[in-house]
């Protein structure tokens, strides 16, 4: 946490029109508006993995821009994000799309710069390729990660027209250079068809267990969240919330959508249970503004990386 200096907020939204302005993610400073931030938050506006709709380029100013509304204070959590610690937004890391190596290369060492000094990343795609290069970032740091992914898809495929790198294989990678703690990573709100019973043999021998979408309806949002705790334990935790989680109802603006899904209800639910966690980094991706309406999917993502944010809040006000 940075001391000595008073944490920079928004500005005061009954002063400042929270209409008005660039837009960084919740009206915060940018980063190098400030001395140092405990976590940064950084766009990755990329979407050269897809194998389907393209878009997710587009999801972070998508994202800023939706978030102008959030507030300083949490109540679910009872916490004040921004105040107990500073949060800054980082910008865009570049990453080209037209080479994908050079792209996650890009991705890496961006991430790992920006946490050089020990603030935490929270990351907004981006399609879901970029967890990749984040994830070896955050384990060169912290070692083997726990990851609680959040999606309706596996994304432990091997290959995609023989790419190993796209964004249905980023854990199928993480897993294989062990990046990943296999005893502990889970997914959360899995659903639709796969391509062979197969994949699931795969994926659990890869390190992964499941809450799928269908539990969480018959076994009930209590019964998941116990379950979820109980698979974690507490080893270092990375989150990666693709939005297509939700269900299109709740996140129409997304590549590939697949009925059945969460609410936004639960999803926050399922956050707000992971304060007091070791959580060391995160990523909110595959916002495809092109097919959202009303901002329906970027508010939700904005709310999840709030909750995130407020989630690595320490409770006491140590200032
Ligand atoms: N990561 C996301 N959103 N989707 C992966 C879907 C891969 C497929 O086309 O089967
Ligand atoms: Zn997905
Ligand atoms: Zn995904």
């Amino acid at each position: 946490m940075s001391d000595q200096h008073e944490p920079v907020g928004p500005p005061d939204a009954s002063i400042n029109p929270r209409y008005s302005g660039f837009a960084t993610f919740a009206r915060l400073p940018r980063l190098d508006e400030v001395v140092t931030a405990d976590i940064t938050v950084v766009g990755v506006p990329f979407d050269s993995g897809v194998s389907f709709r393209p878009g997710a380029r587009f999801g972070p100013a998508h994202v800023r821009e939706a978030s102008r509304l959030l507030r300083p204070y949490n109540p679910a959590q009872d916490v004040e994000p921004f105040t107990t610690q500073q949060v800054a937004d980082a910008g865009d890391i570049v990453a080209n799309p037209f080479d994908l190596d050079e792209a996650i290369s890009q991705i890496e060492s961006a991430a790992t710069g920006l946490t050089d000094g020990g603030s935490r990343l929270v990351t907004i795609g981006g399609d879901h390729t970029i967890a990749l290069p984040l994830l070896r970032a955050v384990a060169k740091k912290h070692g083997p990660v726990t990851v609680l992914h959040f999606d309706a898809h596996l994304d432990t495929w091997d290959t995609y027209f023989g790419a190993p790198v796209t964004h249905g294989t980023p854990f199928r990678r993480a897993s294989e250079e062990g990046l990943i703690d296999l005893t502990t990573s889970l997914h959360v709100g899995i659903r639709g068809p796969l391509y062979s019973r197969q994949d699931l043999h795969d994926d659990a021998r890869l390190g992964f267990a499941i809450i799928s979408s269908a539990e969480i309806e018959s076994e009930g949002l209590a019964h998941s969240i116990s379950r979820m705790l109980g698979r974690l334990k507490n080893s270092p935790l990375y989150i990666s919330v693709d939005i297509d989680v939700l269900d299109p109802a709740h996140a129409p603006g997304t590549g590939t959508p697949e009925a059945g899904g969460m609410t936004s209800r639960e999803l926050l639910a399922m956050i707000r249970a992971l304060r007091g966690l070791n959580i060391v980094g995160a990523d909110i991706v595959e916002v495809a503004p092109a097919y959202d309406h009303a901002q329906i999917t970027a508010v939700a993502a904005a709310h999840v990386a709030y909750e995130i944010i407020s989630a690595m809040t320490p409770s006491t006000q140590s200032r």
